[in-house]
């Protein structure tokens, strides 16, 4: 069998809709009409169907996806051991037998940590997938229940012909720099810095980089799926709008033999299962689809779109209302996984200590920063720089540094554009989060004197209306 492969122009062109019915077709009448399941779909392709929640969730929490393609995903061979568990990738020494469990441990620690940017892929012999490394995390794949918090480093593209995809959970990738070139069975999505995206739980993609390495941080969901913030009294629109999130259009590749095991290329499947990898072959390409439907899809988002609305009047405003996507626990109103963005804005808040306050959560907070300076953490060398994170755990007193703090203090209370040219964000989890041992210590990026130096200095303001102290400096 020849192997083509189609040029397709519009490659790139995104249809759009956050968890709306989508379909798309790359070979015109692909999708049966008025229904899944025909003897004989058109053109000849298999139906199957892929679910991202049960049959029987609730019509407004459902998320399927019908793909029509040259041939069935069961058609490999048996999965085998791949490069090992996540905790012998990360070089803990964990044991990643096929089939045992094996997630690193997790240090559950009250400190408020800081790292250094993490380090590139200088040796460039890291792809998008084993370039990841666990950072933080919590819960349990097998119970999906929990998120894990990576950043990944990688310079160089996913072998050709390899796919990956993950039965843990939806991955939602965070570029801080270089772009990630993702195709997946849907399509394709381009995905720059100060874009984001979703990758569902078992859809098979292969990232490369077109500019040569990247670097970024990603969460994966265990449990549920990203949704919009209910937008309550802010009305029908705001923060992220549906019509800006992007999903690809259906693209496919012609690789096959006369039948599923007579190709003429060798595929290799990567699967990460129970934070394990196990590696199939098969002898046709996974990016067959030439047809799909439903609203289980993977989605772009420019993080420029979006609206951030904040106080007109006084006061600090909660972070909530920079909720791009939130994922939901099950308990009303906290979420397993936020993910909160900082976007530049207008500071207009009369008589109001305008950073963000001093804090103490019993949500968990892992912050990032894509490009800039975040308000309120020393920028430059040592502080909080692109590429770097922090993590102020389950009832971790944080706010801003003494120096931010006194300026704060101060400051005359103009209408203030903050942010501008820079965006952190923040990954929070109603879990209390640990850090993997490639966090603490093997990645070497700990900030060793983080809260000493931040908050060591906040001096005292306190004066007893009656004029007599009793600092301890008085007494000596
Ligand atoms: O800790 C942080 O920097 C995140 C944060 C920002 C904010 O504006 C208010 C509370 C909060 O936790
Ligand atoms: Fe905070």
């Amino acid at each position: 069998m020849p192997v083509t492969t189609f040029d397709f122009p519009e490659k790139y062109r995104y249809q759009t809709g956050f968890d709306s019915h989508l379909e798309s077709e790359a070979v015109p009448d692909s999708l049966p009409i008025g229904q899944n399941s025909p003897q004989k779909p058109p053109h000849g392709l298999y139906a199957e169907k892929l679910s991202g929640t049960s049959f029987t969730a609730p019509r407004h929490d459902n998320r399927q996806a019908w793909l029509y393609r040259i041939l069935p995903s069961c058609a490999h061979a048996p999965f085998g051991p791949a490069i090992t568990s996540i905790a012998e990738k990360q070089e803990n020494g964990g044991g990643g037998e096929n089939g045992v469990q094996s997630s690193p441990k997790l240090h559950y620690i009250p400190n408020q940590l800081r790292w250094d940017p993490f380090d590139h892929d200088q040796s460039k012999t890291l792809d998008f997938v084993s370039g990841q490394r666990l950072v933080a995390g919590a819960g349990d794949p097998t119970l999906k229940q929990g998120i894990g918090i990576y950043v990944y480093a990688a310079g160089k593209d996913m072998e050709d012909r390899s796919a990956f995809y993950s039965a843990d959970g939806d991955l939602l990738i965070v570029p801080q720099e270089g772009t990630l070139d993702i195709r997946t069975e849907f399509g394709y999505l381009l995905v720059r810095p100060m874009e984001i995206c979703v990758i569902p739980r078992g859809v098979k993609y292969h990232v490369s980089l077109p500019s040569g390495s990247a670097r970024g941080y990603a969460l994966e969901l265990y449990q549920g799926h990203f949704k919009l913030p209910e937008l309550g009294p802010i009305g029908t629109n705001g923060l992220a709008n549906e019509r800006d999130f992007q999903a690809p259009v259906a693209a496919f590749d012609e690789d096959f033999g006369a039948t599923a095991q007579e190709g003429p290329h060798s595929y290799t499947i990567t699967v990460k299962f129970d934070n394990t990898y196990f590696q199939a072959h098969q002898s046709h390409t996974p990016f067959d689809v030439v047809a799909w439907h439903g609203n289980y899809y993977p989605v772009k988002y420019d993080l420029g779109r979006f609206n951030t609305v904040g106080t007109i009047s006084y006061d600090h405003p909660d972070p909530s209302i920079f909720t791009v996507l939130t994922a939901p626990s099950g308990v009303p109103g906290a979420a397993i996984a936020d993910f909160v963005i900082f976007p530049p804005r207008w500071l207009v808040a009369e008589d109001t200590f305008r950073p963000p306050y001093f804090h103490r959560n019993t949500m968990s907070e892992f912050m990032g920063l894509i490009t800039g300076d975040y308000d309120a953490k020393r920028a430059g060398r040592g502080g909080f720089v692109p590429g770097g994170a922090s993590l102020h755990n389950t009832m971790s007193g944080h706010g801003p540094d003494a120096a931010s703090s006194e300026g704060a203090r101060n400051a005359e209370l103009r209408p203030a554009k903050v942010g501008t040219g820079s965006c952190a964000f923040m990954f929070e989890s109603c879990a209390m989060v640990g850090v993997t041992d490639w966090g603490l210590r093997t990645c070497s990026k700990v900030q060793e004197r983080y809260a000493e130096e931040s908050w060591g200095g906040v001096p005292v303001h306190w004066k007893r209306p009656d004029g007599v102290s009793k600092g301890a400096h008085l007494l000596k």
